[in-house]
């Protein structure tokens, strides 16, 4: 091995994060925030309300170009300098925090119109689609447990399942990297414990970001944790380590 490779790491991170400021109107929303993904890390990310989380989301996926600092995506993409079409196509998936499915649609053509991208519906739905892709959505409404529904209106699922949805109508595009936006907001008990199972399957192939309040939720993703704070990072760790520490439960927790 030459001198050179020794000190270079053996993979790029998926997203690196280095010193992204993003001012409003004079506001710091994100302060020199820095943070890195490993390729097929899952990450929560906490912090409370106006911390820069979605922000920080809106940087990752073009959506609002950074004043200072560096984004990358896999080594080479540079997310300051591409719209938000060319990132997802690049391989990262957003999930709002709102399910937006076509509620007059089955659950089935929901995915198809997702595989198609955003063209037109009818001509989209009424184009014949190719057996590798019902192959795939087939495999996508099994991970998200979505199988029985597969031929009622998107319109009949419960809030949870519609969540699922619209994580499978990410998952059928094939993202590397999926973003999650309080993906357990108004679920159930039960809902919330089968989200947290599915992302850790999704994580199996893909790495995944996770905004979430719901500490029940972050516990049982099992991961790590970063705490958002006026635009930066204040605390990463285990939830434990997070949990314990002074600043993050003066500022955070207990509030
Ligand atoms: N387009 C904008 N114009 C002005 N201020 C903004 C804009 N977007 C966000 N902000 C401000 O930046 C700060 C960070 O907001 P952001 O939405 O990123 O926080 P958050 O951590 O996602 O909060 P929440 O948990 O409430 O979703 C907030 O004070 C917000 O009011």
């Amino acid at each position: 091995m030459s001198a050179v490779s020794v000190d270079r790491p053996a993979r790029d991170p998926i997203l690196y994060l280095d010193g992204i400021s993003v001012t409003f109107d004079g506001f710091k929303a994100l302060n020199a925030l820095s943070l890195l993904l490993e390729p097929g890390e899952m990450r929560a990310i906490i912090g409370p309300n106006g911390a820069g989380k979605t922000t920080m989301m809106d940087v990752i996926t073009g959506k609002t170009r950074p004043q200072k600092g560096t984004a990358r995506f896999k080594g080479n993409l540079d997310l300051t300098r591409h719209d938000e079409a060319t990132i997802a196509r690049a391989g990262i998936g957003r999930k709002f925090q709102k399910p937006t499915v076509f509620e007059n649609h089955t659950v089935f053509d929901n995915l198809v119109l997702a595989i198609a991208g955003p063209r037109d519906v009818f001509s989209t739905l009424f184009r014949s689609i190719k057996p590798r892709q019902i192959e795939r959505i087939d495999a996508v409404l099994e991970t998200v447990r979505l199988t029985a529904a597969r031929d009622r209106p998107a319109g009949d699922l419960s809030h949870g399942q519609k969540q699922w949805l619209e994580i499978g109508m990410l998952l059928v595009q094939e993202p590397e990297l999926l973003l999650v936006d309080e993906p357990v907001a108004g679920m159930t008990d039960l809902e919330t414990e089968a989200t947290a199972d599915l992302l850790r399957e999704i994580n199996k192939t893909r790495s995944v970001m996770v905004v979430e309040h719901d500490m029940t939720f972050v516990r049982a993703l099992n991961v790590k944790v970063t705490v958002l704070h006026e635009g930066s990072v204040l605390a990463e760790g285990s939830l434990d380590q997070v949990q314990s520490n002074e600043r993050v439960i003066e500022v955070y927790l207990g509030r």
